[in-house]
């Protein structure tokens, strides 16, 4: 798996041409015009599983019960900015810093860190994602970093729980890791919004091999939705 991995990334090198693929998103971002594409498209860096799984749930979104979440380097929808204005101190904003704020998980170059596609069912309140774990995310060698696989837990539960609750923040993430991912393997993180309360959004996850045979890791998590009148700082 690790060499096709290599080999691909060898691929995507040759490949750089930097297309302007489906689902650019125009924006100004710091005074020059910066085309963010969205991220949870396939590239040249997917392995075949990935676009398996990806092709088998773009039928469903055609059927209506999921949705494909767009996924893009830097936030620049209107409420995040309002989020940054609303509950966030000023002064602990470091201008010339936030110019260079980037998605942690779509921080790395095609192929090498996470990637990822995220499809939504609002109605089952679940967020399943096919995720791709590259070679710069190694923890021992051959596998996959628990902090990355924290991450991409993060980032599955979280948006389960801000579809249900807004502008959300991590309270409470308790992972076992079950069996070590494989490098460059793909996996498949089902979340599961499991009940609210006021504020809380109590969220758990699997994270299951494409064949489903193995149970990689389970995670229980708590959100909450942030107080419209409260400062995070
Ligand atoms: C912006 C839009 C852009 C668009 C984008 C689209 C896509 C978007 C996807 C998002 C995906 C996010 C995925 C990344 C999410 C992170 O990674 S966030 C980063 C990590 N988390 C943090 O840094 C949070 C740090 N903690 C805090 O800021 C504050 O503790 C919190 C979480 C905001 C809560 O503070 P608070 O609002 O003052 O609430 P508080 O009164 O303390 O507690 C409320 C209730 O929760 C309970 N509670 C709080 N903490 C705990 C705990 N750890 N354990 C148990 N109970 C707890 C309290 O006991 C209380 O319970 P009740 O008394 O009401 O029964």
């Amino acid at each position: 798996m690790l060499r096709s991995c290599a080999a691909r990334l060898r691929t995507l090198g040759a490949s750089r041409g930097g297309a302007r693929g489906p689902g650019a998103a125009r924006r100004s971002f710091a005074s020059e015009e910066v085309v963010d594409k969205d991220c949870a498209l396939p590239n040249p860096s997917w392995s075949k599983d990935l676009r398996l799984l990806f092709d088998q749930f773009m039928k469903k979104c055609e059927e209506g019960s999921w949705k494909r979440l767009p996924s893009y380097k830097r936030s620049s929808t209107q409420n995040f900015k309002d989020f940054r204005t609303h509950y966030v101190d000023p002064k602990l904003l470091k201008e010339e810093q936030m110019s260079e704020a980037q998605l942690f998980t779509r921080s790395f170059e095609d192929g090498l860190g996470f990637e990822y596609v995220m499809f939504c069912n609002d109605a089952e309140k679940r967020v399943v994602c096919f995720f791709q774990g590259g070679p710069r995310l190694q923890g021992v060698p051959g596998f996959t970093h628990g902090g990355a696989i924290a991450s991409i837990i993060d980032a599955t539960v979280g948006t389960c729980a801000f579809r249900a609750g807004g502008v959300v923040m991590t309270a409470n993430l308790n992972i076992n890791y079950k069996r070590p991912i494989p490098l460059c393997s793909v996996v498949v993180i089902d979340g599961q919004l499991d009940r609210v309360e006021g504020r809380k959004f109590f969220v758990s996850c699997s994270v299951r091999s494409v064949s489903e045979e193995t149970l990689y890791s389970e995670a229980t998590s708590l959100f909450i939705a942030l107080d419209p009148n409260k400062k995070l700082t």
